[in-house]
């Protein structure tokens, strides 16, 4: 059996740093690896979703996984979501990817056309190809992505040796134990949707990579603890805290990850704020935001 304990833990998805112009900052890259290191994450799961990969360039993905990796390299994993919806440049990113060393790329199914699960497996056998050394993760998010990984699609994936797990962002926690009983310890399911992690955990969810721990990781950490001493009733508890802290970020005009941004600037690390089409925030967000924050920071001291 492969050694995958480095996947198991709280892998925060990775936030796109912006300068105030909005270009990409290698700084600002950097400095958000460093706070999440510091915080004692298992990982980072760059240019994803939370990432904003699906609105930027292909030479922007690399000066992100770069700058990450001067930091994180060595020190924590690092899965690098490659996928650009058309091949070629899907295999570049990949390939990209695997040079710096990272431990894992992951990519979605290419999207728009709902393409039939034989061309899915080739496209993402096309982009493992091109990182012939590098474990390879499915992201399966079939509410934007609009397909669905099948179990007999995942277990063609899995023909693949560098296919370790999916990354779980549909919403039925048991496509988890789907995907678990499939190929159990010998292979790593995240849980995707922040706000069932603690489920997503108990029905055997080896980790999770999320979009809003990186605002919170201590309070993620302190559910998934709880979780390994079996203390449930605290898991619990944190995890209503954390539901009720997305739902009041969610419920700003901004866009979640606007709002998240703007959450760690008032905490002192500005990394900037969203591209467009994502709603930036507006003046009348900030006493939400404000309580979004000590929400947060409420929960961090009662831990
Ligand atoms: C649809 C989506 O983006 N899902 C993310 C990944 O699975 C989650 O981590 C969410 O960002 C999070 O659950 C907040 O809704
Ligand atoms: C949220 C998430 O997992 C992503 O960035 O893809």
């Amino acid at each position: 059996m492969r050694d995958l304990e480095k996947y198991r833990g709280i892998i925060p998805a990775f936030y796109a740093c912006y300068e105030d112009d909005g270009s990409v900052s290698a700084e600002r890259t950097q400095a958000l690896t460093q706070h999440l290191i510091d915080k004692n994450v298992k990982g980072v799961y760059v240019c994803g979703s939370s990432g904003e990969c699906i609105y930027q360039s292909k030479e922007e993905r690399k000066l992100i996984l770069e700058n990450v990796m001067k930091i994180a390299k060595g020190k924590i994993t690092v899965i690098a979501h490659v996928a650009c919806n058309n091949t070629a440049d899907s295999q570049e990113l990949a390939a990209h990817a695997e040079s710096l060393g990272v431990d894992a790329i992951a990519s979605i199914p290419p999207i728009y056309f709902h393409l039939p699960d034989h061309a899915i497996a080739q496209y993402w056998n096309d982009i493992s190809s091109a990182a012939p050394n590098t474990d390879f993760i499915i992201y399966n998010i079939p509410q934007l992505a609009g397909v669905a990984l099948s179990i007999p699609l995942y277990k063609e994936m899995l023909k693949n040796p560098n296919v370790i797990g999916v990354k779980n962002s549909s919403m039925p926690v048991q496509d988890i134990q789907m995907f678990k009983d499939v190929k159990g310890d010998d292979s790593v399911v995240f849980n995707g949707p922040d706000e069932q992690f603690i489920s997503g955990r108990l029905i055997g969810a080896d980790g999770g990579i999320g979009g809003t721990y990186a605002v919170m990781p201590e309070l993620f950490l302190a559910a998934d603890e709880a979780l390994k001493a079996g203390n449930i009733a605290r898991a619990k508890e944190i995890q209503y805290k954390i539901d009720r802290i997305i739902y009041a970020m969610c419920s700003c005009h901004g866009n979640l990850y606007a709002v998240m941004k703007e959450i760690l600037k008032m905490n002192g690390l500005n990394i900037g704020g969203v591209r467009k089409p994502l709603a930036s925030i507006i003046p009348e967000d900030m006493p939400q935001i404000e309580k979004c924050r000590e929400m947060i920071s409420t929960a961090i001291a009662q831990l």
